[in-house]
Parts: C-alpha cells; sequence; structure tokens
C-alpha cells in the first residue's frame, strides 16, 4: 500500500484493489456463513467476531496449535491468487482463518502468533481501516491503510514483526479470509509437541 507519494505506508505492507470480482465476493461470504463459526475465545473470554480455521488451528485458550480440517476446495483458488500476490510458491499458505465482524465486533490490538510468518488478508464487505502502532520510547508511532472491499493485502517483515495491528468496531458487517504460512519457530514448535 502507498500513500500519495507513491512509497510504502509501511515497510512490508503492500495491499491490492480489486483482488476478487463482485461474484466471487458473494460467493465467498455465503461459503463464510455457511462455515460452522464461532465465536473467537482467548483465555476464558468469548470476542464479538466469529472465526473458523482450516489447515491449522491455534487455540489461543490454550497456546496450542492443533491439525485443522484442510483448507476447503472453495477457497483453494484463492489460496493460489494469494500465494501469488505474496510471491510466495504454491502450498506455503497452510492456514487459512475466515473471519466474520457484524456489527460492534472488530480485533484489538496484536501480533500475529510467531507460529505463522506471512500473512494474506482478503477483506470483504464493509471497508476498514487496518491500524498499525509500535512503541517508539513512551509513545506510540502509529498508521493507517484502507482496507478496500474485495481487496487484499500482504504483511511481511517490519509490518507483521515489528508493529501491531488493529480494527475498530465495525459499524457495518464485514468478512475476511486471512492466508497464513508457518514460521520456522511453528514448525519447531509444531515438532516438539509431536515428540
Ligand atoms: O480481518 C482482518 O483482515 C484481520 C484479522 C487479523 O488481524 C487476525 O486474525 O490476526
Ligand atoms: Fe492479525
Amino acid at each position: 500500500m502507498r500513500d500519495l507519494f507513491d512509497t510504502p505506508i509501511l515497510p512490508g505492507l503492500t495491499a491490492v484493489d480489486d483482488f476478487v470480482s463482485a461474484d466471487e465476493a458473494g460467493a465467498l461470504i455465503a461459503a463464510i456463513d455457511a462455515c460452522a463459526l464461532e465465536p473467537f475465545r482467548f483465555q476464558g473470554w468469548l470476542g464479538k467476531r466469529l472465526t473458523h480455521s482450516f489447515g491449522w488451528h491455534y487455540d489461543f485458550d490454550t497456546g496450542g496449535m492443533a491439525e485443522a480440517s484442510p483448507i476447503p476446495a472453495w477457497l483453494d483458488p484463492l489460496r493460489r491468487r494469494a500465494e501469488a500476490m505474496a510471491g510466495l510458491a504454491a502450498g506455503t499458505l497452510v492456514q487459512a482463518l475466515v473471519i466474520r465482524y457484524d456489527i460492534g465486533a472488530g480485533i484489538g490490538w496484536h501480533r500475529d502468533r510467531p507460529h505463522f510468518e506471512h500473512v494474506v488478508g482478503i477483506s470483504l464487505g464493509a471497508p476498514a481501516t487496518l491500524r498499525f502502532r509500535r512503541r517508539i520510547g513512551d509513545r506510540f508511532e502509529r498508521a493507517t491503510a484502507l482496507l478496500t472491499p474485495r481487496g487484499a493485502y500482504h504483511l511481511s517483515g517490519l509490518a507483521r514483526h515489528a508493529w501491531e495491528h488493529s480494527i475498530a468496531e465495525m459499524d457495518a458487517p464485514r468478512w475476511s479470509i486471512t492466508f497464513r504460512s508457518l514460521s520456522d519457530t511453528g514448525r519447531a514448535l509444531i515438532a516438539a509437541a509431536n515428540r
């Protein structure tokens, strides 16, 4: 994503508009709604956004990773396009998390779990602002990226690892699909847990 002067807003953040067509977006939203969506769970607390993972499931209650049902056929072509957009080899993005944000749902400040490396998100429904912050001494440096409906973004490098991101509570419904690759840390943690 670039500003008026064509410089990236954050190193490691790229975004494209119109990643999926309007027809595809309608079908993807219907397919997400047909998933067994559950409120995001975090240490005994239930979030307002509804989620379902494929490929791998990171459990925020236990801090563990478990294999989940495979990425379904309806997501596979999109995953391939997400890999191409991010310059990743086919088969790299092994997790898909689908989310529905109803009115009043958002996502608080976080960095994605270290088990994962690349993050490619597809935004459906209402536009949203992805907010970024990183602590510099006693203050926060901040940046924002507009997530246009049907657009995609890729987080890697500094945007992925040094900055936190969040989305304010929505005032209209939004759906997202985020594909992730495993990190070396993630592979090591999975191997250690299976020993
Ligand atoms: O909905 C989105 O696009 C962002 C989701 C997100 O940041 C996450 O699940 O870690
Ligand atoms: Fe995230």
